[in-house]
């Protein structure tokens, strides 16, 4: 067991110190440290890959490519399911490791492991149904047919929030449709994408076709992924400003890309919603990792109407939220990542206040430790405050009322964001009606959880573009080829 390893697995084959290419470990003394957000314990240290590592292993996923496509999808399918069921079969351990370098509660960590792999059942059957077209030609003597056809090698970037789920989503959609995979998590959670590689290697996946690439020069190994004439594709997941920087260095060679990036979500609670629903889903949708996901609530939009009895049950259950080591079952809001993500919050907080904002309930570290941020609820927002243009990223609800179905959906949309957005009202003309005016990739009606692996994830505006997920989930990794089949003169 690596040194300080403070959590017990049943297979400690799953903990893995080092990148996996071309189905070999590289384990090695140049090492960077994997600690546990909870308590500040190096957990692992696990070794950096070279820049030679991450040239041979694109070379070797194109080799590996050519076996790889030309293998029936059924064939393909059994490997990703094998590879499904492994997954499955360890999620205790997944989901531990999981929790001691992200920090999310083990339950959460758990449903991330379910999560990934959905992706995996999904995909796996998604890609037995590549369908192509026969078009009429308008003359006897040709035929027009549409195939379509996989990309080749896509290299993926993956942020450390869902340092499981975020790499499936896009793995199993690439490798389904007979691409190769090479995935670069981040350097703050490795050890989840390492586990997985050790569980694809446990399937049979051919060598080459999925690789871990881990190490903490992520500018560097980033510009060979996007920039390397032999990836056809690239997949980011991460913020949308290191998104921006990795799309314009991926079209100095055209590739392919999918951007999943920020979100800045409202959640919009009408007088005539059920408001004990409309409380539960805020709950969930904005205290779900500690607020740490792309999709979490980042302004609660309430009628005033209503804002007094909404801010009443809100405040009474965001104050029983249990804050602590993800260990802990009683834990419902584990610590943030490190201490930029706590820094960054109280500055938000403080910039916000000093505008006129009013804190209800927390703002400020517990206790229990410096990435412990305490579950939070601010009022009197305005929606031109930092704490509501930017992406909060923490267990923090900014607090915003209104008058009128026309006013919510203006400020609602303004944000340079466009992910995921929610509203609650039991008034099917308004469901309608907001639906189609909110500028956003997803909408939750009257629910808080919208991720689904048959549902399309992904954003418009600045949260960039792409589908993970659903039937449209493959046609990124698929080309379309076009064939004039002619001389068939009878
Ligand atoms: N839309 C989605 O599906 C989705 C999902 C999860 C997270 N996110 C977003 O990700 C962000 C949080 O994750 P994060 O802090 O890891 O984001 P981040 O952008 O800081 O890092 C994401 C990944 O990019 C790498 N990276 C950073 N700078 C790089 C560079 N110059 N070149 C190459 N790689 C580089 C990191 O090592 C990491 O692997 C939030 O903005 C969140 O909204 C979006
Ligand atoms: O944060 C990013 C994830 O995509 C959130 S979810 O688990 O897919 O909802």
């Amino acid at each position: 067991m690596p040194p300080n390893a403070s959590f017990k697995l049943s297979d400690n084959q799953l903990l893995k110190l080092g990148s996996y290419s071309h189905g070999q470990w590289h384990e090695g003394n140049d090492c960077f440290d994997v600690m546990n957000p909870a308590n500040h314990q190096v957990i692992a240290q696990v070794a950096n890959c070279h820049l030679a590592l991450v040239e041979q292993t694109v070379l070797n996923a194109k080799t590996a490519g050519k076996d790889w496509q030309q293998m029936p999808a059924n064939e393909r399918a059994s490997f990703i399911k094998r590879w499904q069921s492994l997954m499955l079969e360890h999620i205790d351990d997944l989901a531990t490791i999981l929790t001691a370098e992200q920090g999310k509660p083990l339950a959460e960590a758990k449903g991330e492991i379910a999560y990934s792999a959905s992706y995996l059942e999904w995909f796996a059957e998604e890609g037995k149904r590549i369908y192509g077209d026969t078009i009429p030609a308008g003359s006897n003597d040709k035929r027009i047919i549409v195939i379509k056809q996989p990309v080749g090698v896509v290299a993926a970037i993956t942020p450390w929030n869902f340092p499981s789920a975020m790499i499936a989503r896009k793995a199993a959609a690439a490798l389904a449709a007979g691409c190769t995979f090479i995935v670069k998590p981040s350097e703050l959670t490795p050890l989840s994408a390492l586990a997985m590689a050790e569980l694809a290697d446990r399937a049979g996946i051919p060598k080459g076709v999925f690789n871990v690439l881990v190490g903490t020069d992520a500018k560097a190994i980033g510009k060979v992924l996007t920039e390397h004439n032999d990836i056809a594709k690239f997949s980011f997941t991460g913020s949308t400003g290191v998104g921006k920087l990795l799309a314009q260095q991926s079209a100095l060679t055209v590739k392919r890309i999918s951007m999943e990036l920020g979100g800045n979500a409202p959640f919009i609670v009408f007088d005539d919603a059920d408001i004990d629903a409309a409380v539960e889903g805020a709950i969930t949708s904005k205290y779900r990792n500690a607020g740490q996901t792309c999709v979490c609530t980042n302004r609660i939009f309430i009628d005033n109407k209503i804002k007094e009895r909404f801010l009443d049950k809100f405040s009474e259950r965001v104050s029983q939220l249990v804050i602590g080591s993800g260990f802990d079952k009683e834990v419902s809001v584990g610590p943030l990542i490190n201490q930029q993500a706590v820094t960054k919050i109280e500055s938000l907080i403080q910039q916000s206040v000093e505008q006129g904002a009013q804190l209800r309930l927390g703002g400020q570290c517990s206790e229990l430790g410096s990435n412990f941020f305490l579950p939070t609820i601010m009022t009197n927002v305005r929606n031109d405050m930092p704490i509501a243009q930017q992406e909060i990223f923490a267990p923090v609800s900014a607090v915003i009322g209104f008058d009128s179905e026309d006013e919510v959906i203006a400020l609602a949309n303004q944000t340079e964001y466009g992910l995921a957005a929610y509203f609650y009202s039991r008034d099917i003309g308004r469901v309608w009606r907001v639906s189609e005016c909110l500028e956003f990739g997803m909408i939750g009606i009257n629910e808080g959880i919208i991720s689904n692996a048959a549902a399309p994830f992904g954003g418009i505006k600045q949260s960039g573009y792409g589908r993970e997920g659903s039937k449209y989930g493959l046609d990124d990794y698929l080309h379309i080829k076009y064939l004039c089949l002619g001389g068939l003169s009878c």
